[in-house]
């Protein structure tokens, strides 16, 4: 019999209960017990919805109060010394690892947080190294199995696999060999991690799910051996237990040769992100016993399955495995999905009808299972997902040919900037004659109480639409008042009018659907709600030329327009799944291409499209960089190229590992880029040095994400310490590392106020290098 299998559910609840719960426990409002309280309701609720669904093959051990990878490091005690020795509860340290914790005498950083793989789901890396004691401190995937057994709902427990934890893990800072890799004690993990196993196995599990999406990266290329060793070791220490090993995101390639031959029951694949791995993966298990998962709906997207296809799908695996060896499940976790479609009262139905959430992806995959073991049963469901699949269908056809249009009509010149840098840049000099270090910010200001009440007021009817326009002119005059005050050279509007950097060009551009409470996690109690792309994108009117021409009639210095780039757009919604990223992004690009040319016809001198998501897009497999880099970069030219050789464009980047991407930020061609550069090592800035970036750049001076103000003497050395890195650059900007919006005013004030005054001390003492 063909099972139906969800690899796992999303963490928050319904209506955002573990958000408000953890949050409520940090500001000491609840109790550890109340706390806990929401927590085994939402699991509850969780394994009932999945059951419901009509899913055979239900997860356990998935829910987490912060990160299942923090949950890995604390229930293995991957617990780095100054966590383990302050005086607090295993849950404060939990979360003291996951947030960083300033209370009393106890002062704990985060630990460093990475995304998931492709996804936009952030997780704390663990910190391993050779003194690492593994050891099992708490049994949470034992005790989730037990709580739901009791509720009379058996599950699957899903746990990270140790290679796949070591390998985007990093070295804890008591390492002392400096060729140490975490992957390096996989042996001295292997065995905690089979007492585990066994521990499940004796509370009465039969089976177990262990991701190991790291089989889809190019390390696992060379591990062929540690993954033998390791699931040979696993499978002995729990003889009862069924593997089923699940990789997702990606294509395992030769992988498969050596994961086919591991003592395991069953190996899952994702066929959504990969589809055409299915034969190679099915010819490399043929002779073995393993049985097939086909990870075939969506765990990564918001779209309707196309039942119709997937079962085709099944059923070619089914004639060549046979039925006893296949199941049908969900590609990934749908932790990357909102939960549920019903929470949606304002989409319109003939748009709702595209659309399936977690709670929805559960039904089609127990529906798959059911239309080929007993077909007759899911004759109605199968039908009524055809007529949504053909009603979608029916709408991409007649989606708006003239972007189509437009976009085949581009021309190589569209892309390229009418001058060279150098005739750029003295155009702009005629214009604006900057004094070297130029010093700007990178866009927003903070997001103060009194904005985000008016922004509900004004959703509420509470505030008219031309009250809200008044109160955010009045916002965006003080803001330009007070960079006057400060000194800087390049003003901004300060974004005050921006909800989130993303929703709010999604908002007014055609081709995206909005949600109420399609929220997904982001990281810890941090949740998102990306737009979706559902058509062609075009720019019906200007977004932002009206807040940025109303900043620049208040001051004589220019004053930055501020968009956000297609990639970034496009990296932080659900993308349509029925035309490519690049077309969507190129589409974005001719949108924002509007936007940009219009900005400069209303008088806007300096225009900064900010691309910090440019980098994160990048595909796992480097094979697949170039392609994907080449229509990115392709993308920001095309939205930026259109304007005047005496406009100046600006990007901005929040990350500052350039190395493996530095060809391709070079041929973004902007004028200026700023970077984050105050957090690292300035070695990262030596492949400015090295490449002779030819444009200027803007390092930032120093960290926002921390409330702390640098002095102006910190500044000055940071200064003196970038132009020791970049003895070649000639055009230095100084500006923070990210935008300010997250910051309170008084530390803003202080902090700037230094910025332009350290911009001045580098001025004199470096006057020659102009
Ligand atoms: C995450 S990058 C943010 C850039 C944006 N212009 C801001 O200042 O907020
Ligand atoms: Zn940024």
């Amino acid at each position: 019999m063909v099972q139906s299998a969800v690899l796992g559910f999303p963490r928050i609840g319904g209506k955002r209960e573990v958000k408000k719960a953890t949050e409520a426990y940090w500001a000491d409002k609840i109790s550890v017990e109340e706390l806990q309280k929401v927590a085994k309701e939402t699991r509850l609720a969780r394994w009932t919805a999945i059951k419901d669904a009509g899913v055979d093959v239900i997860p356990s051990g998935d829910f987490t109060l912060y990160d299942h990878v923090l949950d890995f490091s604390n229930t293995f005690n991957v617990i780095p010394a100054k966590y383990a020795q302050a005086d607090i509860s295993a849950l404060d340290r939990y979360f003291a690892m996951g947030r960083g914790r300033q209370r009393g005498e106890v002062d704990l950083p985060a630990q460093e947080m990475q995304k998931w793989f492709d996804s936009n789901y952030h997780y704390l890396k663990g910190e391993v190294s050779s003194n690492t004691d593994f050891k099992l401190i708490n049994t949470k995937p034992v005790d989730e199995f037990v709580e739901a057994k009791e509720a009379g709902i058996v599950t699957r427990p899903v746990l990270l696999g140790p290679i796949t934890y070591l390998l985007i893990g990093k070295t804890g800072r008591d390492e002392t060999n400096a060729s140490f890799q975490p992957i390096d004690v996989l042996d001295k993990l292997t065995p905690v991690f089979g007492e585990l196993l066994k521990k499940l196995e004796a509370a009465g599990a039969t089976e177990v799910q262990i991701d190991e999406p790291g089989l889809v990266l190019d390390a696992a290329d060379k591990l062929s051996e540690q993954f033998t060793r390791t699931y040979e070791a696993l499978a002995k220490a729990a003889p009862g237990l069924k593997i089923t090993l699940a990789t997702y995101f990606g294509r395992l390639e030769k992988n498969v040769e050596y994961v086919a031959k591991l003592p395991i029951h069953a190996l899952h694949i994702d066929l959504d992100r990969a589809p055409a791995q299915l034969d190679s993966v099915v010819a490399a298990i043929k002779p073995t016993k393993l049985s097939l998962s086909l990870g075939l709906i969506s765990g990564r997207n918001i779209w309707k399955n196309d039942l119709a296809a997937s079962l085709k799908t099944a059923e070619s695996v089914i004639e060549s495995l046979g039925a006893e060896r296949v199941v049908v499940a969900t590609s990934s976790s749908l932790l990357h999905t909102p939960v549920t479609l019903a929470s949606e009262t304002k989409l319109k139905p003939e748009v709702a009808d595209w659309f399936s959430f977690a709670t929805e992806k559960c039904a089609e995959v127990a529906t798959l299972a059911k239309a080929i073991t007993s077909p007759a049963e899911a004759k109605e469901a199968l039908e009524k997902n055809a007529v949504s699949i053909k009603a979608r269908r029916d709408f991409e056809k007649n989606s708006d040919s003239a972007v189509r249009d437009r976009l085949a009509a581009v021309t190589p010149a569209d892309y390229k900037r009418a001058s060279p840098f150098p005739e750029r840049l003295a155009a702009q000099k005629k214009v604006h004659d900057l004094p070297t270090f130029p010093t700007t910010t990178i866009g927003s200001f903070p997001q103060t109480k009194e904005i985000r009440v008016a922004r509900a007021k004004l959703g509420k009817g509470e505030l008219t639409t031309a009250e809200y326009e008044t109160f955010i002119e009045n916002e965006i005059k003080s803001v330009v008042e007070f960079q006057e005050k400060v000194g800087l050279d390049i003003l901004v509007h300060g974004e005050p009018e921006r909800n989130d950097m993303v929703q709010y060009f999604g908002e007014r551009l055609a081709g995206f659907a909005f949600t109420e409470n399609a929220w997904v996690q982001s990281y810890g109690s941090r949740y998102v709600r990306p737009p979706i792309i559902v058509s062609d994108v075009s720019r019906p009117e200007p977004m932002t030329v009206r807040w940025s021409s109303y900043a620049q009639s208040l001051s004589k210095k220019p004053v930055k327009g501020m968009l956000t780039g297609p990639v970034t757009i496009l990296n932080w919604s659900f993308p349509r799944a029925d035309v490519s990223k690049e077309v969507q992004s190129r589409q974005l690009a001719l949108a924002l291409r509007d936007e940009v040319v219009d900005l400069e016809k209303a008088g806007i001198f300096a225009i900064q499209v900010d691309e910090p998501a440019i980098r994160e897009g990048l595909p796992l497999r480097s094979v697949d960089w170039d392609a994907y880099l080449t229509w990115a970069v392709e993308s920001f030219r095309l939205s930026t190229a259109g304007v005047k050789d005496s406009t100046q464009t600006h990007s901005h980047f929040c990350y500052s590992d350039f190395n493996s991407i530095f060809t391709h930020i070079i041929a973004l061609d902007a004028d200026v880029i700023s970077i984050e550069a105050s957090k690292s090592d300035l070695k990262l800035l030596s492949v400015f040095q090295e490449f002779n970036y030819p444009n200027s750049i803007g390092p930032g001076v120093y960290d926002i994400h921390s409330p702390r103000v640098p002095s102006q003497e910190e500044l000055e050395q940071k200064i003196a310490a970038f132009l020791g890195a970049l003895p070649d650059q000639k055009d230095i900007f100084v500006n923070p590392d990210c935008g300010l919006k997250t910051r309170g005013w008084p530390e803003v004030e202080t902090s700037l106020k230094n910025l332009v005054n350290a911009a001045k001390w580098a001025r004199e003492k470096y006057a020659d290098r102009a």
